[in-house]
């Protein structure tokens, strides 16, 4: 492979969140180079501005602006402060110096709402600020910030100079600005019949306005037909703008240099702000060939928030796509990086992530990470996966060193990222990484290592999230019809062996519930159930209850099995009590009521409270237990899936039932099923450990109450979704609650 194309940017981070906000945004070129192993991006990072004072007493030294000559690109933060109040030069003249160096004459400053759940961050009405879209093409190199001064203490001046050349070269400029614009609408529509470009000045008032009426117009006259131009009074631009931003929409706002200062800062006001505004100052005409130019946002040093981790990154991301852009050519690496900008701020209802920082009303920092190097590649997994999606993160070279995981034979890393849905939130995270530690922790069951996790949605990913070790092997599903019986007999063994260490491992006599990581302590957590009301179908069938109101997780863990059973059969009360169509079955709540009352009656209670308490997998199939087929000894390499785990009596799991989980019913799997239980039977007996079989088995009363609650569970259930409704008769119910229990409702 030939050498890559080496492209030199000088990286000047500046003053206050220009360091924060540019750290973000060379993470993003450092993916846009791993993406493309024919370039390499070679960065100079060096001082500008206050921090040049401090160091140097210049705001940017000779060799910084020979070196700014001499890159491809100028990656600039934001410079100046109020540590630098009264310095003569000021900061902000070493950003004057180097556009003047650089002859960077043509600012393009997009004023755009990117995303349409953006526009409530803007002060403007939604139905006016919408789909924002223009470019303010601002003239870099001239006017009065270059004109002569003078400065006594009673008098100062600036002189405002223009010449010709230099209006007619800006107009080149957003005369090419306003056909890309024009070329991206998708025709029809409210698209005008020629690109547009609007020229703001002061032609009214000064002498340098006048001439930039006339030069403006004489060129677009000679050189420029195919784009329509109109004068606008600069003060009356400013307004409009506020007024109505979408009439300036796809077109350039062709404007010298103090004006477009101005009117670009109010696009912040548009937008809502500062923060998501890039900008690129270029010394040529882009789509000409590349071009070189400086890349910075259009704000400031925001001194008020540097340091606090508050920044919004996105302008300074968004100017490393203007750079790709206009001075790398790489159209397609920039539009990757504002697709995925958009990807990340827009709303989650419309596939985005909503992270956002506090300028935009979110909570979300400057810097979110996960503390991982990036990975080489990411790869969505196709799974069929109710919960979660899942993605391969892989890591190769220096970076897999980095990673707290297995490392496969040639020394990178693989880790599944589970990006898990609303379902239960939270909790459900907080319980799967709670169990899995304790397992690792306090036994031999092989288990995934959590590299990271999150149980809440403000993070980089904006979803709760866990990153798993890969763990070599295959599942046992995917082999299980190649087995020979003495091959299953490899697999039985030592889930014989895992299941007596979870059976052995005491827990407080009658703790039901989950687990969850508190300040790197497990502690005993609510209990999760995949059968619980969700939140997606609490908002489909139950509006106004919440997944709290509806699921026994309050007042969780609980002191054991009638505990409870008790406070699921509330929520069930609760629901028949509320839910319209569980109206029927209202007559059933005193019933009910006197029931729960039964249960944890002296009578009762400890009877139902018997049993051994253990901390069950709840979901041990053979597609969630990892073997390596290349090893004759098929050892498990793992035990997957720990989602829904938790502290139960153990007469609530009988893991051998699930053994052969095949999803089918046939004869044929039904009698392999019962032959699997049967070598289940066998090895228990011939290791002496037929307690594991005794301790799932619930006495009559336990099996009762199950029963009922099961049966009201299922009413509860099915109703809301209109299923089977007819099927749930209350005499079923009756039966259960009044026969098996011992207890009618005659019972007081
Ligand atoms: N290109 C530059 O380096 C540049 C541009 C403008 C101002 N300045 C200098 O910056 C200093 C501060 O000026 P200012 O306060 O008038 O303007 P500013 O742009 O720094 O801040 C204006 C407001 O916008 C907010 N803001 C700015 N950037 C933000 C971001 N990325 N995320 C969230 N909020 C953000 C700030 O908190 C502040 O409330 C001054 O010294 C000024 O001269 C530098
Ligand atoms: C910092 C200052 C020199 C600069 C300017 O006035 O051009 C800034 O306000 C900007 O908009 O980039």
């Amino acid at each position: 492979m030939s050498a890559p194309k080496t492209l030199r940017i000088l990286v000047l981070p500046g003053d206050h969140v220009g360091p924060e906000i540019m750290a973000e945004a060379l993470k993003v070129l450092d993916v846009v180079e791993q993406s493309r192993p024919d370039l390499r991006f070679q960065r100079d990072t060096d001082l500008v501005g206050g921090c040049s004072i401090d160091k140097h007493g210049v705001p940017v030294t000779d060799v910084v602006l020979e070196k700014a000559l001499d890159s491809d690109a100028v990656l600039f933060g934001s410079i100046g402060g109020p540590e630098w109040a009264g310095a003569q030069p000021t900061p902000e003249s070493g950003l004057l110096e180097l556009r003047r160096k650089l002859n960077a004459f043509a600012n393009l400053r997009p004023c755009e709402i990117l995303v349409p759940s953006l526009v409530g961050a803007s002060p403007i009405r939604p139905e006016l600020v919408a789909g924002t879209k223009f470019i303010v093409v601002r003239e870099n190199c001239g006017g009065a910030y270059f004109g002569e001064k003078r400065e006594e203490t009673d008098q100062a001046s600036d002189l405002w100079v223009y010449s010709r050349s230099e209006v007619e070269r800006l107009a080149q400029v957003s005369a090419a600005v306003a056909r890309m614009l024009h070329a991206s609408i998708a025709g029809g529509g409210d698209k005008s019949p020629k690109p547009v470009v609007w020229s703001a000045d002061k032609a009214n008032v000064l002498a340098s306005g006048r001439l930039w009426r006339r030069a403006t117009s004489d060129i677009f006259q000679r050189e420029i037909p195919d784009v329509e131009l109109r004068h606008q009074l600069a003060d009356s631009m400013a307004m409009l703008m506020v007024k109505n931003p979408r009439q300036f929409n796809h077109s350039a706002i062709h404007t010298d240099n103090t004006f477009g200062d101005i009117l670009s800062d109010i696009s912040g006001g548009i937008t809502g702000t500062l923060g998501v505004l890039p900008s690129a100052s270029l010394a040529g005409v882009p789509g000409d060939g590349s071009c070189k130019g400086i890349y910075e946002p259009v704000h400031g040093s925001a001194p008020d928030i540097s340091g606090k981790g508050l920044a919004n990154p996105v302008a300074q991301i968004l100017s490393v796509a203007m750079m790709l852009r206009y001075s790398f050519l790489l159209e397609e690496e920039a539009a990757a990086i504002e697709q995925a900008v958009i990807k990340v701020l827009d709303s989650k209802d419309n596939g985005g992530l909503a992270i956002r920082t506090g300028d935009l009303g979110g909570k979300a920092r400057c810097s979110e990470q996960l503390g991982l190097p990036i990975p080489s590649s990411i790869e969505p997994l196709k799974v069929f996966a109710a919960y979660h999606s899942i993605y391969l993160l892989r890591y190769e070279g220096e970076p897999a060193t980095k990673i707290p995981a297995r490392k496969d034979a040639d020394g990178s890393v693989t880790l599944f990222l589970r990006v898990s849905g609303r379902h239960l939130p939270r909790i459900k995270t907080e319980n799967e990484v709670g169990v899995m530690t304790w397992v690792r922790q306090n036994t031999s069951i092989p288990v995934p290592a959590v590299v990271r996790f999150s149980a809440d949605t403000d993070n980089a990913i904006g979803h709760e999230f866990t990153l798993l070790e890969r763990v070599p092997g295959t599942s046992v599903h995917n082999i299980y019809d190649t087995l020979s019986d003495d091959d299953k007999r490899k697999l039985v063994e030592p889930l014989v062996a895992f299941l007596l260490e979870l059976h052995s491992k005491p827990w407080p006599r009658g703790l039901v519930g989950g687990l969850k990581m508190e300040d790197g302590a497990i502690t005993p957590g609510p209990p999760i159930e995949e059968t619980f009301w969700q939140v997606p179908d609490i908002e489909k069938y139950w509006p106004g209850a919440s997944v709290e109101s509806l699921n026994p997780l309050l007042g969780g863990p609980f002191d054991g099995y009638t505990s409870y059973s008790t406070a699921a059969l509330r929520c069930y009360i609760h629901a028949i009590e509320t839910h319209p169509s569980l109206e029927r079955f209202r007559t059933m709540v005193p019933q009910l009521s006197r029931f729960v009352v039964a249960i944890n009656s002296e009578q009762y209670k400890s009877k139902l409270d018997n049993a051994k308490y253990i901390l069950a997998h709840k979901d041990l199939h053979f597609g969630n237990i990892m073997c390596d087929p290349a090893d004759p000894n098929l050892p498990i390499t793992a035990v997957l899936d720990w989602e829904f785990s938790g502290v139960v009596p153990a007469t609530r799991w009988n893991p051998v039932r699930a053994f052969l989980w095949n999803g089918k019913r046939d004869t044929q799997s039904k009698e392999e099923h019962t032959k699997m239980e049967r070598l289940f039977e066998t090895v228990c007996a011939e290791k002496g450990v037929l307690s594991l079989l005794e301790d799932v088995k619930p006495t009559s009363l336990q099996e009762s109450m199950q029963t009922a609650v099961n049966h009201i569970r299922a009413i509860v259930e099915v109703c809301p979704r209109g299923q089977a409704q007819d099927k749930i008769g209350y005499t079923g119910l009756s039966d259960s609650v009044q026969g098996k229990i011992g207890y009618s409702s005659s019972n007081s």
